[in-house]
């Protein structure tokens, strides 16, 4: 690892500099080619790097350090983390999410009763962790308004979380096609459109999502959707992509969940199927000219891409 490009984390409670060197734990080793990360427990960093002297404390002495980090440093606000920004990137500062500020996230997010009461109803329900984050669905919601849209597609539905999140900003005349193959979980789902008063906006498929599209396309619905959300089979998602391409007009989104993979994406130490599957389509829809696109670090990531 050279030191011109590092990443400095601190989380709280962390080490912080002026700490003993813990012993390094290999199965908890994350290297990622520029970034070292400290978090609770686990010091990622090279000890023979981290030369600090005594006087050397946490974060804002950390500036005033002789050791080669200092440079590295360029804010500490607060106690709880401190991001140095890499050079290569311009020195911009981008922010952690701590639990703590995570939840001053969700203090901001305005999430209808609705959506609350079927987030609780879900959470105790297997696979609950597959549901976006309430501020995933604000801006999936936000970006329906943005685009005025009237007809929508939601890949993966589970309980009805985005997709009532989507429903409740649609007009009246609106529609959303919502893709899902499990019963089960469509069954709550419906329950809440239903409690909702959007049931009549939402037309279900239940069955694979893939049969659904192909059928849409079948029936001459091309050109025709201005926004889809894709949020199903991690495996499917290129086949997914180039079906709502067909079906989605020019200029409307196509949305895909779980870009980041929970950080999995950026670790060279992990080729699981799913991830390289998931690494893989990043790297073409970056280098698709057939949509914009936008990675925005919100819940597991997501990419929002615009048909051109
Ligand atoms: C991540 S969850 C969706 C979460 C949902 N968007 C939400 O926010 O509550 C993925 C869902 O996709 C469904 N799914 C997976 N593969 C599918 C397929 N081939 N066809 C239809 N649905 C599928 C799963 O049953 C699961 O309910």
């Amino acid at each position: 690892m050279a030191n011109r490009s590092i990443n400095l984390v601190l989380h709280q409670g962390s080490v912080s500099p002026h700490h003993e060197l813990p012993q390094l734990r290999p199965a908890n080793f994350h290297s990622f080619s520029s970034t070292w990360i400290i978090t609770n427990g686990s010091l990622h960093v090279s000890p023979q790097r981290w030369n600090c002297s005594t006087s050397c404390c946490y974060c804002f002495r950390l500036r005033e350090c002789r050791c080669n980090w200092k440079r590295l440093v360029r804010s500490c606000y607060t106690s709880e983390f401190v991001i140095a920004s890499d050079e290569n990137y311009g020195n911009k500062q981008v922010v952690s999410l701590t639990p703590r500020l995570y939840e001053y996230v969700l203090k901001n997010v305005r999430e209808p009763e609705i959506l609350r009461q079927l987030r609780q109803e879900t959470a105790s329900m297997r696979g609950s962790l597959m549901q976006v984050s309430p501020e995933q669905a604000q801006l999936l919601a936000m970006l329906v308004q943005i685009l005025g849209a009237e007809r929508c597609i939601e890949v993966g539905v589970y309980t009805g979380y985005s997709s009532l999140a989507i429903a409740l900003v649609l007009p009246e005349s609106g529609r959303l096609v919502a893709c899902e193959r499990d019963a089960k979980s469509l069954d709550v789902a419906k329950k809440y459109y239903q409690l909702a008063g959007v049931s009549h906006k939402v037309d279900v498929k239940l069955g694979l999502a893939l049969d659904s599209l192909e059928s849409l396309i079948l029936n001459g619905e091309a050109g025709s959707y201005d926004f889809a959300f894709i949020d199903a089979e991690k495996k499917m998602n290129e086949k997914y992509f180039e079906l709502l391409l067909q079906l989605v007009r020019v200029g409307g989104l196509i949305v895909v969940d779980n870009v980041l993979w929970h950080g999995k994406v950026a670790d060279p130490l992990v080729y699981d199927p799913k991830t390289i599957s998931i690494r893989n389509f990043n790297q073409k829809l970056m280098e698709d000219k057939r949509v914009s696109i936008s990675m925005v670090p919100i819940g597991d990531g997501m990419t929002i891409c615009r048909k051109r």
